[in-house]
């Protein structure tokens, strides 16, 4: 008997034939409540699971006694309680480095379109309202040769540094659990306290997982010490975020703006503030969201999980 594998996301025809060649497949595009308990009682009987975008509860997990692993097509893996793997002796793989250059992306747009106010005075023309030459109203504030402050400097947050080191002259702080030395020797990084930090960037940018140390970790104290012309801008996780903080400090002006691509919660409620206010650009969590990146996402969770139930070495385990 093959193993069984519940395949929770929609995964390009191609990765569905490679799984089919070794694993029954039980297969859902997107789980809803429609169809959990059809995606929960199909667990009873998987040895794997591939998939994103779904808080994995224990419950669920209880619901499959012969569990061997998780794949998630993601880099986050804070849909999971990773001490239950750790107990249970379950492996959860995840896709560090493929989506690494494409999350950096998304960053630097969100810090060249608040700084700019590239959605703001787009929607401005494509509304009519550009009727002659602009002006003062509608300037923006540099971003070249600007201080950039990244609170994470592990993949993504060096890849947004060199970025913003080598295309725009950017000095850079940087906040991380431990120092960077090779961010420091090539691109002039400057490891500093997460306070100093917020102190003297123009730029803050999260780039830390979710966790229950980082949970949080930005509130009313962390926006009030920062400079009343900084941006801040996260691509990590909402979590990381008192957001009802955030949405204050922008209505007040105690910082300029925000450039958002996660949330609290997602997808964003209809009547958040967030939605209303000039300085901020709110996006989808599209960090990683192109053809070419989520395909690679899709085929490496496919190789770990093929790895792992074949019992060789895994190469991108969380646990
Ligand atoms: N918006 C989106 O679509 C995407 C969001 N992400 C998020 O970005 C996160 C980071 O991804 P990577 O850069 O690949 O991870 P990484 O593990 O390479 O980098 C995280 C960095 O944060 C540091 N860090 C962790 N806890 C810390 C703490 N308490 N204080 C200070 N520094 C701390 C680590 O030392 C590490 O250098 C992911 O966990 C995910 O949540 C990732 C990809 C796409
Ligand atoms: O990989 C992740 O963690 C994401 O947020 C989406 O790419």
């Amino acid at each position: 008997m093959k193993p069984h594998v519940v395949v929770y996301k929609k995964l390009p025809e191609h990765l569905v034939q490679r799984l089919q060649a070794e694993f029954d497949l039980t297969l859902f595009d997107r789980i809803t409540d429609d169809n959990r308990a059809d995606f929960i009682a199909a667990l009873a009987t998987a040895h794997g699971m591939i998939g994103a975008s779904l808080p994995i509860t224990n419950a669920m997990l209880e619901a499959a006694p012969q569990l061997k692993i998780v794949s998630t097509i993601s880099v986050g893996v804070d849909n999971f309680d990773l001490d239950y793997f750790r107990q249970r002796g379950l492996m959860l793989a995840h896709t560090p480095g493929v989506l690494t250059e494409a999350t950096a992306d998304t960053i630097f747009a969100l810090i060249l379109a608040s700084a700019r106010r590239v959605v703001e005075l787009a929607e401005y023309v494509k509304a009519g309202r550009w009727k002659g030459s602009i002006g003062e109203a509608q300037f923006g504030v540099n971003v070249h040769g600007k201080t950039l402050g990244l609170i994470g400097m592990g993949r993504i947050g060096s890849a947004v540094a060199r970025r913003a080191h080598h295309g725009f002259g950017m000095p850079i702080l940087y906040h991380n659990r431990r120092p960077d030395p090779e961010a420091e020797r090539e691109l002039g990084a400057r490891y500093v306290s997460k306070e100093d930090l917020l102190a003297q960037a123009d730029f803050v940018c999260v780039m830390l997982p979710l966790t229950p140390q980082t949970e949080r970790m930005f509130g009313a104290p962390e926006f009030a010490l920062m400079k009343r012309s900084a941006i801040f801008i996260n691509a990590s996780r909402g979590r990381i975020v008192d957001e009802a903080a955030l949405i204050a400090a922008l209505q007040d002006k105690t910082i300029h703006g925000a450039g958002l691509d996660v949330f609290e919660v997602e997808p964003l409620p209809l009547q958040s503030p967030l939605l209303k206010l000039p300085n901020v650009v709110a996006l989808p969590h599209i960090g990683s969201a192109t053809h070419e990146t989520r395909l690679a996402m899709a085929e490496l969770a496919v190789t770990n999980l093929i790895a792992g139930l074949r019992g060789e070495p895994v190469a991108h385990l969380a646990v």
